[in-house]
């Protein structure tokens, strides 16, 4: 099948273009950019030299619409919202990396994001893409909303604690980091050399955009859920995220017992490893779709501990869409995704 890359120059869409040269059955026929047409993509990241050999087009839904079946939107939050309607209208399927269609609500949108929502017939026929958990609704769906990076590795942990009624639903506290890469191309003060190398930033304290979602799918698996407290530190690595996770257990119970509802919860998400001993880190995924997870009880506190690590260009961002794309298009979700993490 023929597809389009929108937003290519970018760190999530040129992680697609990574994964789409390696597809079987996934060709890219067109990609575009909003500020840099008609030359080689190759000339802005020489890794692809002789491997993508594609020029940058301008976004033209009529084109593409001749050119392809499915189409990838690595573009800023905005910038989807306005794209995605025209496409959908040219029988186009839509794989959206950006915020602007997972939450049905259109008013947590505008709270969170502080801009427009989109429309609501659009967002009805947006389908929220955590792999795992959607698998059915993903199926033949024309518009996906591919979660965010920090929400992915968030809802992965959290789903048998919510699920399974585990944990005290007011005491899930979340604390998440981030490598630079998931702030994209455009360095900002935050994210220049001198600032992050060496040193550790927390930011958009109790104002993370990635809250109203990762709420949104913990009311859906558990209707008793609370507010979340979610904190979001910025790291001086290149990909990845690590997330520790904190709720008061409902019961007493051992590491093993805990361990292996999470086993039995992802018997069938080849994706998502739960650790047999020890804690995961960042560069055990890096590269690679998965997502490793570790489970503790302190039988001091009562307290359960989660860690999930992902890369956020990966599972968090261009994995986790061609996934999608795969479950869509009815293909085993492993296509094109068999890779190996990256160590050291
Ligand atoms: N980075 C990450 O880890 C993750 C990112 N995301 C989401 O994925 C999307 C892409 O992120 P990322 O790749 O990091 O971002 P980048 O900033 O690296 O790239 C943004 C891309 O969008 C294009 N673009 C910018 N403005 C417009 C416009 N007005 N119209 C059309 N295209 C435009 C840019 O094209 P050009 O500059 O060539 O004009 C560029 O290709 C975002 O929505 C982000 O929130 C989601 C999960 C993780
Ligand atoms: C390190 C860093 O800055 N990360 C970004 C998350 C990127 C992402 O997933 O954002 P969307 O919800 O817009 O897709 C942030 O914290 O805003």
């Amino acid at each position: 099948m023929k597809t389009s890359v929108i937003g290519a120059t970018g760190y999530g869409g040129v992680e697609l273009l990574r994964l789409l040269a390696h597809h079987p059955e996934l060709e890219v026929a067109s990609i575009h950019s909003f500020s840099q047409t008609g030359e080689p993509i190759s000339n802005q990241y020489p890794h692809l030299n002789s491997i993508v050999t594609n020029t940058l087009e301008e976004i033209d839904a009529d084109h593409i619409a001749n050119t392809s079946e499915l189409v990838f939107l690595a573009t800023p939050p905005g910038v989807s919202k306005e794209l995605t309607p025209g496409l959908l209208r040219k029988g186009l399927k839509v794989i959206d990396l950006s915020g602007d269609f997972r939450m049905k609500n259109p008013d947590e949108y505008e709270q969170w994001y502080k801009r427009p929502a989109a429309g609501r017939e659009d967002l009805a026929k947006a389908v929220y893409g955590l792999s795992e958990w959607k698998r059915d609704s993903i199926y033949g769906a024309d518009l996906i909303a591919n979660p965010g990076c920090y929400a992915t590795a968030t809802l992965l942990a959290a789903a048998p604690l919510m699920k399974e009624q585990l944990i005290e639903e007011n005491s899930l506290i979340i604390d998440a980091k981030s490598g630079v890469s998931g702030a994209g191309k455009s360095p900002n003060a935050m994210t220049h050399f001198p600032e992050i190398h060496d040193n550790l930033r927390i930011y958009k304290v109790n104002e993370h955009q990635h809250v109203p979602e990762i709420e949104q799918m913990l009311t859906e698996w558990n209707e008793n859920t609370k507010p979340i407290t979610f904190s979001t530190h910025l790291i001086p690595i290149t990909r990845g995220i690590m997330v520790t996770m904190y709720g008061q257990a409902k019961r007493e119970m051992t590491r093993e017992q805990l361990k292996q509802i999470y086993e039995e919860s992802y018997a069938d998400a080849s994706f998502v490893r739960i650790r047999q001993s020890g804690y995961p880190s960042p560069k055990e995924v890096c590269g690679s779709n998965y997502c490793d997870i570790a489970v503790t009880y302190d039988e001091r506190t009562g307290r359960i501990t989660v860690v999930s690590v992902i890369d956020n260009l990966m599972k968090g961002a261009a994995g986790q869409a061609v996934q999608n794309a795969n479950i869509v298009l009815g293909l085993n979700e492993r296509t094109g995704l068999d890779i190996v993490p990256l160590y050291p």
